[in-house]
């Protein structure tokens, strides 16, 4: 598809149903490389279910979902998908709570390699240096030998989004990140984030305003399966559909 080359991910009329139910409605959405996008939107405006087909967790009725210019992730399967570098949050943490933080994220690291490679592996230097880095950008470098069980669920989430970045994703989903957070960790993560966003594309679910405007990023507004509006958050929250659809509420 040549609309979508240069882009990292290019969404193209797609839409699915659930027993009739339209819940992605001729969805166009298009992420350059090392963009981060901000998606909001009332609850069942198809958010998740855009995650779902991204990660190809649902395969779409139709259109077209190119991931790096060329791919078309419709034709792949979740395995397949995330291995070429497209890497989801959950809103949950799943961390091991009964491993230290470092053990995480080396389990994450090998996790790339492969079952039988991680039974023979042994972490190299440079596995370290890499673990290391990654402590850095999730605030944890203090607490690396800390039973993850131990952290608070603000420190759980980060390092659950440290888990994702051993994996190298050049892409990343992360569903409501700060739900649940205190204030000082909901600021923290929007730095966070903004930091990881320099290296790879990310695309940010959230409902919290101040967290969103604190991203300072461009912000698609999705309502009924589709794209209701688009830009700066000043701007879409200036809008009278978005008004209506969501913000009034
Ligand atoms: N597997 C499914 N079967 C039937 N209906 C579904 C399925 N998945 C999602 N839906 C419906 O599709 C719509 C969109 O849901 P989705 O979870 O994507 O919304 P959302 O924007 O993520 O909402 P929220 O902010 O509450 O998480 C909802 O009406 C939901 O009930």
């Amino acid at each position: 598809m040549k609309e979508a080359k240069g882009s990292l991910l290019y969404l193209d009329g797609v839409s699915v149903a659930f027993d009739g139910f339209k819940a992605i409605n001729n969805l166009s959405m298009v992420l350059k490389p090392g963009e981060m996008r901000a998606i909001i939107g009332p609850n069942g405006a198809g958010k998740t279910t855009m995650m779902d087909i991204i990660t190809g967790k649902t395969r779409p009725d139709s259109g077209y979902v190119i991931f790096d210019g060329e791919i078309d992730l419709t034709q792949h399967d979740e395995t397949d998908i995330a291995a070429m570098g497209v890497g989801r949050k959950f809103q949950k943490p799943t961390v091991f709570e009964s491993h230290t933080v470092w053990d995480n994220l080396e389990l994450a690291l090998n996790r790339k390699r492969g079952v039988f490679s991680t039974l023979f592996y042994k972490t190299t230097g440079k596995d370290r240096e890499q673990i290391d880095e990654i402590l850095e950008t999730i605030r944890l470098i203090a607490r690396r030998d800390e039973l993850a069980a131990n952290l608070s669920h603000g420190q759980k989430q980060w390092l659950e989004i440290g888990m994702l970045l051993a994996q190298e994703p050049k892409l990343m989903l992360v569903d409501e990140p700060v739900a649940g957070m205190t204030d000082s960790e909901t600021d923290e993560t929007a730095k966070l984030l903004r930091e990881i966003a320099k290296t790879r594309s990310v695309v940010v679910v959230e409902h919290d305003m101040g967290f969103v405007r604190n991203l300072d990023v461009k912000v698609t507004v999705l309502a009924e399966g589709s794209v209701l509006a688009e830009g700066s958050l000043d701007h879409v929250s200036a809008n009278e559909k978005v008004i209506e659809n969501y913000l009034g509420r």
